[in-house]
């Protein structure tokens, strides 16, 4: 028997219940306390209670009988201030309070209400000195005592009561049946949350008889020593009711937030650090089609969850203690059926600062009315109470084609749009007109070819300019027209080997540096350019351009090896190609560079950004062999086989860049860059290079448009954005970078009007002689109108300014502020149609122009042609 601090001895020998009240809190306060053995204590769990003698002041050691637990959660800011150490850095790592009682609490800790009076039944078939000291001490502590001599009164007493402590005398085991009793009260509702304790005689410890586990089997709780001292009596009931009764309290507390938990509407899912499932609330087990029981011990994976990757992203937060939220796939589990909803998960510690389990509530609001069980699959067929065969069919499509869609493992934003489309269709009642614009939205809807254009069957150019829907369907068309002709194609590699200049880098003539002078301004004379450096154009500029840009800085490259990029880069393009030349690539590349030098670009991108852009504007067209996708699909060519038919031309430019770039060390100007960088530069070229194809044009320019002159419809005039930074996610980035290229390869109607002709008429002449060989060789002319003989080249102009240039250069200008791309186009524009009214139609015609009213440097250039 240990002994207790005199100042309680006293309080309890003067007998005053007021005094004991004291007693038990100067107990539960009791700081250097040494109570080494109180032994009444049964062999069930304790028979010892060490409390250990600590500092003054210190947290541990307040609980009297209460197993310490420092990492008691007491969640929630309410709780902060209760926090007795700055250095406790978290609630859990505060202690718990005893005094601490729910009133003073906001909100988060689970407390038993053990404040009302305790009840307490004692059952002792006899009055004897051992039941009075059970009765004092009960009554001492304020409890509410009910004293039985039988068992059947012990269990209607119960019955009637529920008391949340029984003490069964089992001294005289003939006077009742303990294990019957004790049965009965356990079989009686609500039971889990009395403590039930046997009073045993000291012999049965000793003997280590099956006393004591035979009454544990029936229910007890604990066994205690029979005992008359009223102190050790006292102490024991001081001790069952801040363990034992505690914990069935807060048993009872839990029970009421289950209940809480399984009334609401939410789905509510907890787990453990590894994702098992440990509850789950009704509503979860109605919406899901799942039972508690069978998904305890399994993974949300396997249950619940669609895509693991969601999975994966919620962990990442909740591993490092954060909350997350976000949308999350869920699906039911008889049909499959995936239920888009919006998750909010919160890590959860019992012990330490790691979770030790993850709560799930789901937003049954954000999920889909039709796909909540209750509403499932009547509604829409209901409202519109047709029976036809037809439209009941088209119903069941629908919804099969859209189950399908909602099937994916993975969520698209089609999937999500058509879900909200059949939401609106559900809304309209019986309106048919507005049901079948809503059935027709939803077919164009389902299109894989969003983006892809062709000429409006309504439209009056196509009537009235053939030539212009030539053009437009050749260029944004992407099904070729079937031949069974064969063709044969030059090999372009003859050009690729690299000779070395025994000279080292060649310094440019003066007259070429001094034109290189204006190598950023929009009115920059390629044509003279091209003169001057004898068809080498794009080693000049380039080298110029990347010396403005420091590209040597940026991919950590030497300048002789970009010189000798650009003379590989320039020998590889066709210089027999009227447009589809190194003089194209020099101007793509130096209207990137104007591009790049307009303040929102400086803003937005990086000098990998710039390099990258450069280097894609200058190999773009790479070995273009002056014919069209089209053409090389009709005619069997093995670039066409090798690329399907698809993108055959960029993906060609873009993959040989490569071969050639990295095929030598001596031109290899990702040389030094490290992985992951080499990476990014050759994804940044890829995606530039294959941006540049026109069968994507509007697919780019929308999507584009979208993010950035979003209040705007094409055409109008464009609204900006307040804040363009907010924008620049690395996605939108890469739709600025597309829109880039894609404005400089076609910018050529936007330069002044003596350099647009030329250009035009390149074009024009290239085109034709894809016509000529179309003819020649017996395949589908891709271009009829675009024949020598009797084409309208302002006419052509025109249509291509009306269909492709106006829109996207409006939003470039929108985004960029360069208004003299629009003042340039709009001169040109007018021009063209003056052209057309005078009559200068054909080649002939545009040829003579340029060399009467237009500008003499133009005039040379067509000379050396
Ligand atoms: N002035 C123009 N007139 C007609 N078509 C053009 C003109 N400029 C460019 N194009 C076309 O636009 C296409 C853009 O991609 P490509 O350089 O592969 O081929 C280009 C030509 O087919």
């Amino acid at each position: 028997m240990g002994c207790f601090p005199s100042t309680l001895l006293e309080q309890i020998q003067k007998g005053s219940s007021a005094s004991l009240d004291k007693a038990d809190k100067s107990v539960a306060k009791t700081k250097f306390l040494e109570v080494n053995s109180v032994s009444t204590a049964g062999a069930a769990t304790t028979t010892t209670i060490h409390i250990n003698s600590v500092p003054r002041g210190s947290k541990r050691g307040k609980l009297l009988g209460m197993p310490f637990n420092p990492f008691r959660r007491d969640i929630g800011r309410g709780v902060l201030h209760h926090r007795k150490s700055s250095l406790a850095l978290t609630p859990e790592e505060e202690p718990f309070d005893i005094n601490r009682g729910p009133n003073e609490l906001k909100y988060g800790l689970i407390i038993p209400n053990i404040k009302h009076q305790l009840k307490l039944l004692l059952v002792f078939a006899q009055l004897d000195p051992v039941s009075e000291t059970f009765t004092k001490a009960a009554e001492k502590l304020g409890f509410e005592v009910t004293l039985c001599h039988t068992d059947i009164s012990a269990l209607e007493e119960y019955q009637t009561k529920s008391h949340d402590l029984v003490i069964v005398d089992n001294r005289i085991t003939k006077a009742f049946d303990n294990d019957l009793l004790c049965r009965s009260i356990r079989n009686t509702r609500g039971s889990q949350h009395t403590v039930m304790i046997a009073v045993v005689k000291k012999s049965a410890f000793e003997r280590d008889d099956i006393t004591i586990t035979s009454l544990l089997e029936s229910g007890f709780n604990r066994c205690l020593i029979e005992t008359t001292n009223l102190l050790t009596c006292v102490n024991e009931m001081i001790l069952l009711k801040h363990s034992d009764i505690r914990i069935m309290a807060q048993h009872a507390t839990c029970q009421a937030l289950y209940t809480a938990l399984d009334k609401c509407k939410d789905l509510v899912i907890v787990t453990d650090d590894t994702y098992k499932f440990q509850y789950m609330n009704t509503a979860c087990e109605r919406q899901l089609g799942l039972r508690q029981e069978d998904t305890l011990g399994k993974t949300l994976q396997e249950q619940l969850v669609y895509d693991t990757v969601q999975i994966n992203t919620m962990g990442s937060s909740l591993l490092r203690a954060r909350e997350w939220s976000g949308p999350m796939t869920l699906k039911r589990k008889s049909t499959q059926d995936p239920i888009v909803t919006s998750c909010k998960a919160v890590p959860f510690s019992c012990a330490g600062r790691m979770p030790t389990h993850f709560i799930l509530v789901f937003d049954t609001n954000s999920i889909d009315p039709n796909m909540l069980s209750q509403s499932r699959g009547s509604i829409h067929s209901i409202r519109r109470g047709s029976t036809d065969v037809r439209s009941v069919g088209s119903d069941y499509l629908r919804r099969t084609s859209l189950a399908k869609l909602n099937a994916l493992p993975l969520e698209a934003p089609i999937t999500k749009v058509i879900g909200l489309i059949d939401q609106i269709r559900e809304s309209l009642g019986s309106n048919p007109q507005a049901i079948q614009l809503i059935d027709r939205v939803e077919d164009i809807l389902k299109s894989s070819e969003l983006y892809v254009s062709h000429v409006k069957e309504d439209s009056k150019v196509k009537a009235d300019e053939p030539v212009v829907s030539d053009l437009i369907t050749a260029l944004l068309s992407k099904t070729p027209q079937p031949t069974l002709s064969a063709s044969s194609r030059r090999s372009s590699n003859d050009s690729s080997v690299f000779r070395p200049s025994r000279t080292g880098l060649i310094k440019a003539p003066a007259a070429i540096r001094d034109l290189l002078e204006t190598s950023l301004t929009w009115e920059f004379d390629i044509f003279k350019l091209e003169d001057l450096s004898r068809r080498r154009p794009l080693q000049h500029l380039g080298m110029n351009l990347f010396n403005h840009f420091d590209v040597c800085g940026s991919l950590n490259c030497d300048e002789k090896t970009l010189s000798n990029w650009l003379t590989v880069i320039e020998a590889n393009y066709h210089i027999e190609n009227s447009y589809h030349n190194s003089s194209h690539a020099a101007d793509v590349m130096q209207a990137t560079a104007g591009f790049l030098e307009k303040e929102r670009m400086k803003s937005i991108m990086e000098p990998l950004d710039e390099a990258t852009s450069l280097i894609a504007a200058a190999a773009h067209d790479l070995d273009h062999p002056g014919k069209s996708s089209a053409f090389l699909s009709n005619s069997n060519n093995p670039l066409a086989i090798l690329y399907n038919d698809v993108t055959v031309l960029e993906s060609h430019h873009s993959a040989l860049m490569f071969k050639l770039t990295l095929g030598d060390e001596r031109v290899n100007i990702f040389k030094n860059l490290d992985r992951d960088t080499y990476k990014l530069a050759r994804h940044n070229v890829i995606d530039m290079i294959l941006a540049t194809e026109m069968t994507k044009h509007f697919e780019h320019l929308a999507k584009f448009v979208n993010v950035f002159c979003p209040r705007s419809s094409i055409g109008s005039d464009m609204d900006q954005p307040d804040d363009y930074n907010a924008l620049l996610s690395p996605e939108n980035t890469t739709l600025v970078k597309r829109m880039m290229i894609k404005c400089a390869d076609v910018s050529n109607p936007t330069r002044p009007l003596r350099i647009c002709v030329e250009w035009a008429r390149r074009i024009a002449e290239e085109y034709f002689q894809q016509t000529d060989d179309e003819k020649m060789r017996g395949l589908p002319v891709v271009m009829p109108m675009f024949d020598r003989a009797t084409c309208s080249i302002p006419k052509s102009q025109i249509g291509f300014v009306d269909y492709i240039i106006n829109d996207m250069f409006e939003a470039w200008n929108a985004f960029i502020d360069m208004p003299e791309l629009l003042t340039y186009m709009r001169q040109n524009y007018i021009r063209w149609k003056e052209f057309d009214e005078q009559g200068h139609t054909t080649l002939s015609d545009i040829q003579k122009l340029q060399a009467t009213v237009l500008s003499p440097s133009v005039s040379s250039a067509i000379k050396s042609d």
